[in-house]
């Protein structure tokens, strides 16, 4: 018979050596270890086949042991056990590829069963100690997202289902054959309730990943690579994580990364601009809203907040521009991460009330100097950015633009029916010349509209030129130049209205028909700027002025 390694924590002296004298019969190797530090010190010496944990769920760290072991070890299973339900913990661990979630102490049959059953999974070692087949674990993720640039959309993503990261409670009996001890409890991760592990739960029994996406987050760089890495292992936690960078550099996509790599597929992803929550501002005339206004537009507020929150319990609120949220919001999501830490704190199980949100922030502002200027809460922003991932510009990734246009050139074709099969050289040269201050939500703009010109089989700098100089002169317009006031005289009002549309559009055309960067750089929020690109016509998908 095979000898396996299994690892048995525990902190509790009298425990350790009670499960360690129920699993001795199996005649296995068994090494202890009271601390996570001792565990690791131990996995780092000789490989283990099993790790059996217990922790307390109601501690912020319990789950270290179990991610730095599905990180470094993802071949290796591991058992947690809970002296008591905690549903949320117990959940975030199985999302993390916790074999199973135990109830501690668990009768001695019912431990045997559980381990013979988890070593029945292992593979046979290599000679350096390593599995010689991993199984294709959570770990996996991370390439599989930034091989994006290389793999083809149907190879990418989509991570074999795999027992570790099955939860045993959801295992059909079919997969699990041998595992048939009668009473040997899992904790269900929705309700704490403690289940047979061969009793069907309410809950996905097929782990599959979604298909993927259309737009997926495509690079070369070494830095988004690392990046969007780093987001796949952070997607298997509850934390919240705020995402910062420039306007267009694909922090929706990377916050949708976060949110698919973290359960199963159907869980909501739910999007709040934060600046279509604005409070009203003072009317064209300089004068401030009325109160009964500002009364209505706050409860508004509220009552959309809540809306979301809402909808996105069991899964992720992604808010858009945090910075531009109104001060009561903000006191809001303050509240929400406290009563969080309360319930940690009190080790209190969620069984009646609803399930709770995962919170993904996106920032293009500089959130430390909204502090400063009191625009933003200090402990909310404390809060926030514990977790912080940074998108770098597009100017700044290297051969991405060329990936990427010829990304966007092959889309577009398609979508126009065009024979553009792809770039002159000195078209490469121009993109590659040009700044990309609106990064990638610009450069798709410019490959669309080079497609919906081009008439030859490649686009030439001669596409390129115009609509690269025109996107230069309207920023430079919008940055730098005043309204140009028409003269005559006719009533003010309907006089001042030719330099704001013609402004707007300008702004607009300059920002890729971002509306948030618009409305920033015009200084009015997203509400004023909606209602007048209304106004005047301009709501509309496909800028006809452009060019
Ligand atoms: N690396 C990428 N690969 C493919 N498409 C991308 C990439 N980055 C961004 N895009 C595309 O560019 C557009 C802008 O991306 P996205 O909305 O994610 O940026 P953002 O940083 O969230 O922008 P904003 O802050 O203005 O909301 C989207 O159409 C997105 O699909």
């Amino acid at each position: 018979m095979r000898k396996f390694r299994i690892l048995i924590v525990c902190p509790d002296p009298q425990g350790l050596a009670l499960l360690t004298s129920m699993l001795k019969s199996l005649g296995h190797l068994i090494e202890e270890a009271s601390t996570d530090r001792g565990a690791v010190r131990l996995m780092e010496r000789s490989p283990m086949d099993l790790v059996l944990a217990s922790v307390d769920p109601g501690e912020s760290e319990a789950l270290e042991l179990l991610s730095y072991t599905r990180r470094k070890y993802s071949e290796v299973p591991v058992i947690l056990m809970f002296p008591r339900a905690h549903p949320d913990r117990a959940k975030e661990a199985l999302r993390l590829g916790a074999m199973a979630v135990l109830k501690y102490p668990v009768p001695a049959a019912e431990l045997r069963a559980a381990v013979l059953q988890a070593l029945e999974q292992c593979q046979p070692r290599a000679a350096d100690g390593r599995a010689a087949t991993p199984h294709a674990g959570l770990s996996s993720r991370p390439q599989a997202y930034a091989a994006t640039a290389a793999a083809p959309a149907s190879s990418q993503g989509v991570a074999p289902a795999n027992l570790f990261a099955m939860p045993m409670s959801f295992a059909s009996p079919a997969r699990l054959p041998s595992y048939g001890t009668p009473g040997l409890q899992s904790m269900d991760p929705v309700d704490g309730v403690l289940r047979p592990v061969d009793t069907p739960a309410a809950f996905p029994t097929s782990p599959a990943r979604p298909a993927p996406r259309e737009a997926e987050l495509v690079t070369t760089d070494p830095g988004l690579r690392q990046v969007i890495e780093l987001a796949a292992t952070l997607a298997g936690t509850s934390a919240p994580v705020l995402i910062v960078g420039e306007p267009g550099t694909g922090k929706s996509l990377l916050a949708q990364i976060l949110h698919d790599g973290g359960g199963p597929p159907d869980r909501p992803f739910v999007v709040l601009r934060a600046g279509d929550l604005e409070e009203p501002e003072a009317d064209g005339e300089g004068e401030e809203p009325e109160p009964a206004a500002r009364r209505g537009a706050a409860a508004s507020a509220l009552t959309e907040w809540a809306r979301k929150l809402d909808s996105a319990r069991g899964g992720t609120l992604f808010i858009e521009e945090v910075g531009a949220l109104p001060a009561e919001i903000q006191l809001q999501l303050q509240r929400e991460f406290q009563y969080r830490d309360i319930e940690v704190a009190a080790g209190r199980a969620r069984h009646n009330s609803q399930p709770g949100v995962r919170f993904i922030l996106s920032t293009s502002e500089n959130l430390p100097a909204a502090v400063e200027q009191g625009r933003f809460r200090p402990e909310l922003y404390h809060r926030i950015s514990a977790l912080s991932l940074m998108v770098p510009p597009l100017r700044l990734r290297g051969t991405d633009v060329e990936l990427l246009a010829e990304q966007f050139r092959a889309r577009f074709a398609h979508e126009f029916h065009k024979d553009v099969v792809g770039f002159t050289r000195d078209a490469l040269e121009a993109l590659q010349k040009h700044e990309w201050p609106g990064n990638v939500r610009e450069l798709q703009g410019v490959i669309q509209r080079a497609v919906s010109r081009c008439s030859s089989p490649r686009i030439t700098s001669s596409h390129l030129t115009p609509i690269l100089n025109l996107q230069r002169q309207a920023r430079a317009a919008a940055g730098t130049s005043g309204p140009h006031v028409p003269m005559g005289i006719r009533p003010l009002k309907e006089a001042l209205e030719e330099p704001e549309k013609r402004i707007i559009i300008q702004a607009l055309q300059a920002f890729n028909w971002n509306r948030q960067e618009t409305a920033r750089v015009l200084d009015i929020n997203r509400t004023t700027l909606y209602k007048k690109m209304k106004k005047y016509g301009l709501l509309v998908d496909e800028p006809i002025w452009a060019g």
